[in-house]
């Protein structure tokens, strides 16, 4: 399909929005009109210079408040419409969009309104120019797609069709079934927008809240497959209005925005050839044939964290060697080419990367000692990072020793690197190949660590619908609830996603408030950093008293903490004062519980979390997250 967007999805000047626009590879805009009203250039300066970056202008947009008007104000709504005509014919735009009246001065009769509509589609034939209707969800008189259909019926002019908006579709909960019904060739253009669902005024979700495809809730996958089987042919386009995204920088956004139409198709595709072997109307098929649909590799089939690897200089990796140390792993081996060392415990595979001349060092010289690269089991990796570049991401090719291990990578929207490892299982280790064996590995030792249950990112706000994204195409995960959890200096959100089979896990935290340690190590880190690593065990107690009498530091928990707990849940006296005794905190759900507790924070960058879950609970005890976030506010207090 033809790929498009409005140029109010993105910040910028009307040029560096084309421009923006054009690097994404998309085929077309729709011309949002506040932005050309205010362009330093005339109408053929904007048409050439669209055309030189390859984009054609395929909609303009909007001309309000025009059908269902008294007579004095038709007539100058047609003047009105005559002058945007003359431009559209210089800019080269086929077609201009009528958004559903929402004047209190609009009548309301569906006659005059396809009466009048019909006129203004008159006057743009003489242009071959054409006219889309669309229904606005807040709309004085027309609210939903229907009611707009039924007015361009009655109007009946070849020159006037229908605008679909899935946002004003689904955020009214109207059911998109009866687009199909609809003569494909009288749907003028397509306007995908996903959103977040939330209890607001529509008119301020619509214009605030708006986001790509696979950053919402939205069902957009049923509602483009109902469009392409009504016979729908034109742009796929997206129309966001979105706070975030008018600040943020346009390059990531038209990114996220490509890759956001790529995964709704790929999406689509698959959907519509399982409709055209279930169903005989032969729509589905139709559709398949009709339009090309994006078709990347398939989803990988994920298998854990493979490894994390740290970006350290000799000192840091000293003082994390001795925590880690602590925490019950081994040395197990030295590069064979490299300053890098591995460590182990369980599955579990850290990589302490100290290469001078590296990836690892300039991350290390960036943003300190941090997480630089995660290393995810992948049955094929190729096709896993095959799959990524498809949906846009960057592949990395890192320098390779003679005998190394060819490990795909690719960059994440943080800059870090991804790397999809093959042939990780029982019995084989493909992690281990490139190091030299330490003799002093003793590998029946340990805490009883078994693996990394997770990762959790601290992204500043405008990083958060890139990584929701970024996960669900790239990676095939998706979103938990999303939690709102109260830092001592402001709300931080929690968003986890996961494969389905729960082997991979990400945690995403983000806060507004500017004070918050959430919101300060993001941008100390510009804009994502690992902020902690949690390893499961079996045996929390038990991993906790070992780790404890080696000397792991870990936020102290509130007294109060545990009173609250035992009012709450009743966990038997013994139970509870062992998890006082040893600062482990407890959440419970209707699935099972989750025992955790988090060491000191290593060089104010990052911190590690025990986990042991019990039974199928699947979040990540974020409601105990407000006990550690006070906990260290207080010890920053105390000058601790
Ligand atoms: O918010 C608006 O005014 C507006 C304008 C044009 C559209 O296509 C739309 O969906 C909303
Ligand atoms: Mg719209």
């Amino acid at each position: 399909m033809r790929r498009s967007t409005a140029t109010v999805s993105l910040s910028g000047t009307l040029r560096q929005k084309l421009q923006a626009i054009a690097a994404a590879r998309f085929d077309g805009i729709e011309l949002f009109e506040p932005d050309f009203v205010s362009f330093d250039g005339s109408a053929a300066e904007l048409a050439a210079m669209a055309g030189d970056l390859g984009l054609t202008i395929d909609l303009y947009q909007p001309l309000r408040d025009f059908e269902g008007m008294p007579d004095a104000d038709h007539a100058r709504n047609l003047k009105r419409a005559e002058r945007k005509f003359d431009l559209m014919q210089a800019l080269g735009a086929p077609t201009l969009l009528v958004c559903s009246n929402t004047s209190p001065r609009s009548l309301g009769d569906a006659e005059r309104s396809a009466a009048q509509l019909h006129e203004l589609a008159e006057r743009a034939a003489r242009r071959n120019l054409r006219i889309g209707y669309e229904a606005l969800a807040w709309g004085r008189h027309v609210k939903r797609y229907r009611e707009a259909w039924a007015i361009v019926e009655r109007a009946d002019h070849p020159h006037l069709g229908l605008i679909l908006d899935s946002f004003h579709t689904l955020s009214l909960g109207d059911d998109p079934s009866a687009i199909a019904t609809i003569p494909g060739e009288k749907i003028f253009f397509l306007q995908m927008a996903d959103a977040p669902i939330l209890a607001m005024d529509v008119l301020q979700w619509a214009r605030h809240h708006r986001c790509f495809p696979g950053q919402g809730q939205f069902d957009l996958e049923t509602f483009l497959a109902r469009v392409l089987r009504a016979g729908y042919a034109g742009p796929l386009s997206l129309e966001i209005f979105n706070d975030v995204f008018r600040e943020t920088p346009n390059r990531r956004t038209a990114t996220d925005a490509m890759r956001s139409l790529l995964l709704l198709e790929s999406q689509v595709r698959q959907r519509l050839a399982r409709e055209a072997a279930e169903s005989d109307d032969g729509t589905a098929r139709a559709a398949s044939e009709r339009v090309a649909l994006f078709d990347p590799p398939a989803v990988p089939r994920l298998g854990g964290y493979a490894f994390l690897e740290f970006a350290v200089d000799d000192t840091a990796a000293e003082a994390l060697a001795a925590l880690l140390h602590a925490m019950g792993f081994v040395r197990a081996g030295r590069h064979r080419s490299k300053a890098v060392t591995l460590y182990r415990q369980g599955a579990i595979n850290l990589v302490i990367n100290a290469e001078p001349d590296s990836f690892a060092r300039r991350r290390f010289v960036e943003h300190g000692p941090s997480v630089c690269a995660i290393g995810i089991a992948a049955a094929d990796a190729e096709r896993a990072v095959n799959r990524a570049v498809a949906l846009q991401s960057a592949r990395f090719d890192g320098p390779r020793g003679a005998r190394e291990l060819a490990m795909p990578a690719i960059v994440s929207p943080g800059g870090n690197l991804v790397h999809f490892v093959a042939g990780v299982g029982p019995g084989v280790d493909p992690i281990g190949a490139d190091f030299v064996a330490a003799d002093n590995t003793t590998p029946d030792d340990g805490s009883g660590l078994c693996h990394v249950d997770h990762v959790a990112l601290g992204l500043s706000p405008d990083q958060l619908d890139t990584w929701v994204l970024f996960s669900r195409a790239v990676l095939g995960l998706e979103p938990g609830d999303s939690l709102e959890l109260a830092d001592p200096f402001g709300l931080v959100r929690s968003l986890g996603v996961a494969d389905r089979g729960r082997s991979l896990r990400i945690v995403f935290n983000t806060s507004s408030s500017r004070a918050t340690r959430t919101a300060l190590s993001a941008s100390a880190s510009g804009g994502v950093a690992v902020q902690h690593i949690a390893f499961a065990c079996d045996d929390i107690v038990a991993t906790v008293r070992q780790m404890r009498a080696a000397g792991v530091p870990f936020v102290p928990i509130s007294a109060n903490y545990y009173d609250d707990l035992a009012a709450r849940i009743d966990l038997g006296a013994e139970r509870l004062a062992t998890l006082r005794e040893l600062g482990i905190l407890f959440d419970r759900s209707a699935d099972g519980d989750y025992l955790h507790i988090y060491t000191a924070s290593f060089a104010g960058r990052f911190f590690f979390e025990i986990v042991q879950r019990v039974g199928g609970y699947d979040a990540y005890g974020a409601l105990n997250a407000p006990a550690r976030l006070a906990s260290e506010a207080q010890a920053a207090e105390r000058g601790g």
